[in-house]
């Protein structure tokens, strides 16, 4: 078999001939057909017109999973993964066959797997630049000379976009010349309407874009034009800037999209953005075409449609961001406008492109549209479908209440007014909180879902007894439930107190029973129910302290499975501390409260947090100052309310069942306001009540 060299392809093994060679002229040469005579049964399947059209094309963005043009345009050239022989039998062959390998080496030296590459074919290869991305595409299409002395190749991964070319030999004699080098080529085309053979649009596809609104004076004004293919008409869309043609995006009648070879990629309608401060960008020609229709001329299509889905990675550096190259080579345009309306697609991609967009545009500056509704259940996917389904006028309506591009941690009211609503209208209840069940204390403070609650008094002063007290009132009121963490308190003691609390009877009638009817058998197993329908307790099991993230966990775990609406944690120094060598003891408090509040914010859940107060050196019998808590001033900074219990010891100074509940601290006026209220305690059963002969309230904000 002699293999002959096609005159075609021979400029394509010089440096410069690569970036001249276009679709139209590999498409229409005549040597195709020669190359079939030549070649069969090696090039039997080998198909002139579209493998070369596919592999010097670049990559199309038509998302149409039909399309042979899709992803990677291979769909001509599978064949190439099933290895022939090449079989050589004369001198001539011989050095063909030497060619080959040669050329074989070179590639190999780049990276490529040449073991299953055939001359005469495209052949799929994994591309060493990019190994396929995460797919781990064969993305590399590798065309080799049926003489075996040349390749050419290209990635249609858009991200990559590797193409070159080199040959076996650099000059006539084989043996004395040096391999030549590998070559990269990236240059672009200049292009000309003539070159391209456009023509205007037929009748038939005036009526196609009719039917879908677009006006012929509109198809005119942006350069929309026909050219043949085959036998086929395709519309052909025209890029230019500063009016000069820079590129030509062609559409099938299969919506089959495919871009001029080795033009660049650039908005469409660019050059109608220059000067505009409002610019629009849409996901396509057609969306284009139909802003126009609604009045909208400041507007650009991206040329060559969405990604699947948002990229995770840090953006990369412009000049290897290929896939947005049309927004680094237009960023003047881009730079002085003062607002960017994204207007692409509402499907999922559209979405993804648009905050694609909106990442290297700057999101400061961008604004989305959302599409209206089509019918009762679905919206419009684009503009051009808005314009079709609803008419120019909700098209406008549509870009003109745009609204501003989220901007992650920025928000406005507006995007809360739900819930603002709901606090308003005081649906969800408890939005000015649950009152304790003290009347006295009431007027100071309530329970509001969500907030922090700091309870400080010297040792004994009955912080503990005065919570338990306040959750069975809360319980009783507005059925709470709560998750304790009490770590100084044994489970049997603390079910002891509350179920006191709960029964109102003395739990023994021994010492403090004082002759009170003990709670009976009757009433302990219901209260035992009780105790098990409204509180989760946390508990370290093991000697460890436990951290203040695991008792959040739980009280989060406890939140989701019981709908607790409390956590008392009692107190701050039974948790582990352990902090980082170089955190001061402020900056740990600080940042534990925050991760407090934020459970509780998060969850609805009011926190009750216990913490000592320092020693108190001069201690006068005084109630202390949450100032004078131990650690930190961030207890008193950073709660929400802050309550300091404190109870009279001395006979003299008045009843010693005497309990002042100091409010020092409400930052929320819906929940009260400070000011002292005045409770006696129970010694058997450990309730409250008002203390009926204290009842002013000092209020002193
Ligand atoms: N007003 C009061 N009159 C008399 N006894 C009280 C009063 N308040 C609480 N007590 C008793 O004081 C003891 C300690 O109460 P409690 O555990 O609630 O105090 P505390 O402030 O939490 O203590 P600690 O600082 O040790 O955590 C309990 O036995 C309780 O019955």
């Amino acid at each position: 078999m002699r293999l002959r060299y096609p005159h075609t392809l021979l400029p394509l093994f010089s440096s410069s001939s690569l970036t001249t060679m276009t679709t139209q002229t590999l498409f229409l040469s005549s040597s195709f057909s020669n190359l079939k005579n030549t070649f069969s049964p090696q090039t039997h399947s080998f198909y002139p017109h579209r493998p070369f059209f596919t592999v010097f094309c670049s990559k199309p963005a038509s998302r149409n999973p039909s399309s042979p043009l899709r992803t990677n345009g291979y769909i001509g050239a599978s064949h190439a993964s099933i290895p022939r022989p090449v079989h050589l039998e004369n001198p001539e062959e011989k050095s063909a066959e030497l060619q080959f390998n040669i050329l074989k080496k070179k590639l190999e030296a780049v990276g490529m797997e040449t073991g299953i590459c055939v001359p005469g074919q495209y052949n799929h290869l994994l591309c060493p630049e990019c190994l396929g991305g995460d797919q781990e595409e064969r993305s590399l299409s590798l065309y080799i000379a049926p003489d075996g002395g040349s390749a050419v190749w290209v990635c249609f991964r858009a991200k990559c976009g590797w193409r070159g070319s080199t040959q076996a030999f650099a000059g006539s004699s084989p043996h004395s010349r040096a391999m030549s080098q590998v070559m990269q080529v990236k240059r672009k085309r200049k292009i000309t309407e003539e070159e391209l053979q456009l023509e205007p649009l037929c009748d038939e596809l005036l009526a196609y874009f009719s039917e879908r609104l677009i006006s012929k004076e509109t198809l005119l004004r942006n350069g929309v034009k026909q050219r043949k293919y085959d036998d086929q008409i395709v519309i052909a869309f025209t890029y230019y800037r500063n009016g000069a043609l820079i590129s030509c995006k062609y559409r099938d009648i299969n919506k089959n999209f495919w871009q001029e070879a080795d033009t660049e990629k650039i908005f469409y309608g660019l050059d109608d953005i220059v000067g505009q401060n409002d610019i629009i960008i849409v996901e396509g020609e057609m969306d284009k075409l139909a802003m126009e229709e609604a009045g909208f001329f400041n507007c650009v299509s991206v040329p060559d449609g969405a990604p699947p889905s948002v990229s995770s990675k840090e953006l990369p550096r412009p000049e290897k961001d290929t896939k947005y190259q049309y927004l680094w080579n237009c960023k003047d345009e881009l730079k002085q406008a003062t607002r960017v309306i994204l207007a692409t697609d509402g499907d999922p991609p559209g979405q993804a492109l648009a905050e694609e967009l909106a990442r290297r545009i700057g999101k400061e500056k961008c604004w989305r549209v959302r599409w209206p509704k089509k019918r009762r259940s679905d919206n419009c996917k684009d503009a051009n479908e808005v314009l079709m389904y609803l008419g120019p006028e909700a098209l406008r309506d549509a870009i003109e209440n745009a609204e501003l591009y989220p901007i992650r941690g920025l928000f406005n009211f507006r995007d809360y007014f739900d819930e603002i609503d709901a606090y308003y209208h005081r649906t969800l209840g408890y939005e000015i909180g649950v009152p304790t069940g003290w009347d006295n204390l009431n007027e100071l403070y309530n329970v509001v879902p969500g907030e922090l609650t700091i309870v400080t008094g010297v040792p004994n002063s009955g912080k503990s007894e005065w919570i338990d007290a306040l959750l069975c009132n809360l319980n009783q009121r507005a059925g709470w439930k709560f998750a304790l963490c009490s770590m100084e308190n044994k489970v049997r003691e603390h079910a002891r107190k509350l179920l006191e609390k709960h029964v109102k009877k003395p739990f023994f009638n021994e010492r403090y029973g004082e002759n009170v009817e003990r709670m009976s058998v009757e009433e302990y197993e219901q209260g035992k129910l009780w105790l098990s329908d409204t509180f989760s307790l946390i508990r370290c099991e093991d000697d460890c302290l436990p951290s203040v993230s695991w008792v959040l966990d739980l009280a989060k775990a406890a939140v989701l499975r019981h709908g607790v609406r409390g956590l008392v944690i009692d107190p701050y120094n039974e948790l582990d501390h352990q902090r980082p060598s170089n955190q001061t003891e402020t900056e740990y408090v600080s940042q534990m409260l925050t991760l407090i509040k934020r459970f509780a914010q998060h969850h609805g859940c009011h926190v009750w947090f216990v913490a000592h107060p320092r020693q108190l050196h001069n201690w006068v019998g005084g109630p202390p100052n949450l100032y004078d808590i131990s650690g930190s001033a961030h207890f008193i900074n950073k709660c929400d309310n802050g309550i300091v219990i404190h109870r009279n010891r001395d006979p003299d100074a008045g009843p010693i069942d005497q309990v002042q509940v100091c409010v020092r601290k409400v930052r929320n006026k819906v929940a009260g306001t400070v000011g002292d209220a005045f409770l006696l305690y129970n010694r058997v059963t450990g309730e409250y009540t008002p203390d009926d002969n204290k009842s002013a309230v000092k209020k002193r904000r």
